[in-house]
């Protein structure tokens, strides 16, 4: 059996890595946008439609949508929009509870908001993956649609399932696809050579420069005008759709988990709006020197809006932009300090979607830099299940995932430091920890995600990131309550500081694994394993 074979995790099913750079040589992209600009042109509209995915669930500032609804306008012919509901495609992914409740309820608020606007959003049912794109081929057929409207997905399976739609309809009917997701449109930022760029550095400070110049790339679009009574008569059959429930296998798992993220994640556009308002008139400022303190909580906690597209990297960026006095010079020169660290972390999300759709294999399950898959992991599952409860015994760690059990949520800090804990200190497939946060987190996206848990050799010291990030340990003590009594710099490592009668009373796990040895073991096997690598 091949190592990629694994009926215990399917979860870690993956292609070669000779088939991966077959993928990385001819685009699923490039092959989507040689179809696209392959049909033939069709003037005359007689129905348009926007097709909704789960990344552009907002009904203002939403390209796609802004364009459908402009050419039904002004043809005088009717716009409706359509969203696919598919529970294995869920489950394919691994999406949290909390997430696909997210994504429903905002579809819910989307379908009044439309409504007003006498544009209906019909919810079509696939039963499996295969079906989305028969299904929604057969709504536009039955339906007489010429002109189909969507955004960009950038991600393998997306792109491959826009070109087989493409397929599917033939030339009978218009598809136009726009990008929403990013300010600087994925793909278009190259190196001297003409590649994409691909490092950070180089790519932040080249974006900078193209938003000082072109301001107007943060003007966010208008929600579709009103559509005409005579035009929502010929949709009368579709206006009245019922949101889906959460598939069996998706729901909460008690009306309290419920309640408490949907507290913490009130769904709409305009409750993100609020939230991005409040972090600019309250935190925005001070981003750079508390960004890094779990304790704070000072960052936007708007990745779950950006990532379900509820509120869009245009819409926050350009209150910013009101914020920094109209300039949209986000360098350190031409912006606080605040607000071009803050700005940096988005640039962060734009140059992972490009990677996205350049080097494609890193959503494929494979490593960026291939060598990775040639190491060896452990099959520690004891070391698994501690992980995933946060009773690892090593404090900063273990209250990161409480956090991410509790929240659907985690600090950037902490997703760094749980990584690295799983991957080179338990020596665990990183692959599952990477699952784990989809299944878990409200923010999931297969970009962030992905390069979030890239594999590398640097080892996050756990007590010293602890000491350095929560200085006062208070993140520690909120999340880790059996230590919340602990005294001064013991709470970093009980274990370690405390004598054996004090730490033996505090009910909490000894480590589970030494860091210096593990660390040295990880490094060693790195090493040995990657030495020889020919991916
Ligand atoms: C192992 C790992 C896994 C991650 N998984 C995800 C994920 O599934 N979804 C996700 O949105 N982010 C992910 N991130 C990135 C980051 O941790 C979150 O975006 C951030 O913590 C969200 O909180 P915030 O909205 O308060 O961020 P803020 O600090 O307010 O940043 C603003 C926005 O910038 C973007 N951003 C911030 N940090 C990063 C980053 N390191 N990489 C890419 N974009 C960033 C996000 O869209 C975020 O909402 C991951 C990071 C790591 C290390």
């Amino acid at each position: 059996m091949s190592k990629r074979e694994h009926p215990d995790h399917p979860e870690l099913k993956r292609p070669s890595t000779k088939r991966a750079k077959e993928v990385d040589a001819e685009l699923p992209y490039d092959i989507l946008r040689e179809r696209l600009q392959g049909q033939t042109s069709k003037d005359k509209a007689s129905k348009v439609l926007h097709w909704f995915r789960s990344k552009d669930l907002r009904v203002s500032d939403n390209v796609g949508l802004h364009h459908a609804s402009a050419l039904a306008a002004d043809q005088g012919k009717p716009l409706a929009c359509v969203y696919v509901n598919c529970a294995p495609e869920f489950a394919w992914h691994g999406t949290s509870p909390a997430r696909v409740d997210f994504i429903l309820q905002n579809l819910g608020l989307m379908q009044q908001e439309l409504k007003k606007l006498n544009i209906p959003l019909v919810i079509l049912e696939a039963p499996q993956r295969k079906d989305i794109v028969p299904t929604i081929a057969k709504f536009v057929t039955d339906n007489a649609i010429s002109h189909v409207f969507a955004n960009y997905e950038y991600e393998v399976d997306e792109l491959r399932r826009d070109t087989r739609f493409l397929d599917q309809l033939g030339d009978d009917v218009h598809v136009s696809l726009h990008h929403d997701q990013c300010i600087v449109e994925p793909g278009t930022m190259k190196t001297g050579s003409g590649g994409p760029m691909k490092v950070f550095s180089p790519y932040h400070r080249a974006w900078l420069a193209e938003i000082k110049d072109s301001p107007e790339l943060l003007d966010t679009l208008p929600a579709p005008q009103k559509q005409t009574d005579a035009n929502g008569k010929e949709l009368s059959s579709l206006f009245d759709g019922k949101i889906p429930s959460a598939p069996e296998d998706k729901k909460f798992a008690s009306a309290d988990d419920q309640k408490r993220i949907r507290k913490l994640w009130p769904a709409g556009t305009s409750a993100g709006l609020k939230r991005m308002d409040d972090f600019i008139s309250d935190y925005i400022e001070d981003y750079a020197a508390t960004r890094s303190n779990p304790a704070k909580n000072s960052t936007s906690r708007m990745s779950a809006y950006f990532s379900a597209g509820v509120v869009s990297v245009r819409q926050a960026l350009s209150k910013v932009k009101t914020h920094n006095s109209g300039s949209s010079d986000f360098t350190s020169g031409g912006s606080t300090a605040g607000v071009s660290a803050w700005v940096r972390e988005v640039v962060f999300r734009e140059l992972y979607r490009q990677t996205t759709l350049t080097t494609p294999h890193t959503v494929m399950n494979l490593p960026t830099n291939l060598k990775f898959e040639f190491v060896q992991w452990e099959n520690d599952e004891d070391g698994w299940r501690k992980w995933k409860e946060g009773k690892t015994g090593v404090p900063f760690v273990d209250a990161g995932m409480r956090q991410i059990n509790h929240e659907a949520y985690m600090h950037n800090r902490l997703r760094m430091n749980v990584s690295s804990y799983l991957y080179c200190n338990l020596l665990l497939d990183y692959r599952r920890g990477e699952r784990f946060f989809a299944e878990t987190l409200i923010d999931w996206d297969l970009s962030n995600n992905t390069q979030g848990w890239e594999p590398s050799y640097t080892v996050f010291n756990p007590v010293s990131q602890a000491e350095k990030n929560d200085p006062d340990g208070e993140y520690i003590r909120k999340w880790v309550p059996e230590l919340k009594d602990v005294k001064g710099k013991a709470v970093f490592d009980p274990f370690h500081r405390l004598s054996k009668e004090e730490f033996q009373k505090l009910g909490y796990p000894e480590p589970h694994v030494d860091w210096n040895e593990t660390k040295a073991r990880a490094t060693q096997r790195f090493k040995q394993d990657m030495a020889d690598a020919d991916p």
